[in-house]
């Protein structure tokens, strides 16, 4: 498995991350500290997360998240749920199992007496017991946030009926998904997540080589 996981690191490397260990940064008034760690890819920082983070601390009039409930797959690290607590939401932030202790640590420490709500962390892998774990209605979101969360290997289809589950017609939840272009399978996901939601290309950056969307379910 360690042996797989550092195939893969071998052939899609983050290109904004640093040295591992602690990377730092400031957004929405605030030091955040994040602890990245090089066992797994949600243990690193991806320019996908910065992005959307800084988009929401420059976008706060368009995109309010005070009071609003929001939830993020494929959280890792954590960044972009701290920013989201930061701003004022009642965040869930979800991954995989194995991710969750690097992830409850840096929500902890970046957003403890700082934030109007605490953070809340699950597990939520994609596609997998999604009406079991967070029923629709009873869990609804008004935003859900996803940063970087394409692979080039698989999982596709799962993710798309991940954010299908949660952004249905109905619900008026607002997906916000970034999304650094690196591989055929980021294009391909772009086609199936254009024809699944309404979609707004709200920005394009093109030195991160990141788009920033906005969808919403099709009624
Ligand atoms: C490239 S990282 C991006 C992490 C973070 N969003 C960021 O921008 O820094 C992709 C994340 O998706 C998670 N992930 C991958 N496959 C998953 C799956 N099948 N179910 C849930 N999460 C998954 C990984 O654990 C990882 O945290």
């Amino acid at each position: 498995m360690a042996g797989e996981a550092l195939d893969r690191r071998n052939i899609w490397e983050p290109s904004v991350c640093c040295a591992l260990g602690n990377e730092s940064f400031y957004i929405a008034g605030h030091d955040i500290s994040i602890r990245e760690s090089v066992d797994t890819f949600g243990a690193l920082i991806w320019p996908g997360g910065i992005a959307l983070s800084q988009f929401l601390e420059n976008n706060q009039q368009q995109l309010n998240l005070m009071d609003k409930a929001v939830l993020e797959i494929g959280a890792g690290t954590g960044l972009l749920s701290i920013v989201a607590s930061l701003l004022g939401a009642l965040v869930t932030a979800t991954d995989l199992p194995d991710i969750l202790s690097n992830l409850t640590f840096n929500l902890l420490r970046n957003t403890r007496g700082r934030c109007r709500y605490t953070p809340q962390v699950s597990a939520l892998t994609w596609a997998q017991h999604l009406q079991r774990d967070f029923p629709y209605p009873a869990f609804h979101y008004d935003y859900v946030l996803a940063a970087d969360v394409v692979y080039p290997h698989g999982s596709i289809n799962e993710l798309l009926e991940t954010m299908q589950h949660f952004c249905r017609p109905g619900s008026r939840t607002t997906l916000l998904w970034a999304n650094k272009i690196r591989f055929q399978s980021d294009f391909k996901f772009t086609e199936s997540f254009e024809s699944s939601f309404n979609t707004v290309l709200l920005a394009e950056l093109p030195q991160q080589e990141v788009r920033i969307y906005k969808a919403t379910a099709k009624e």
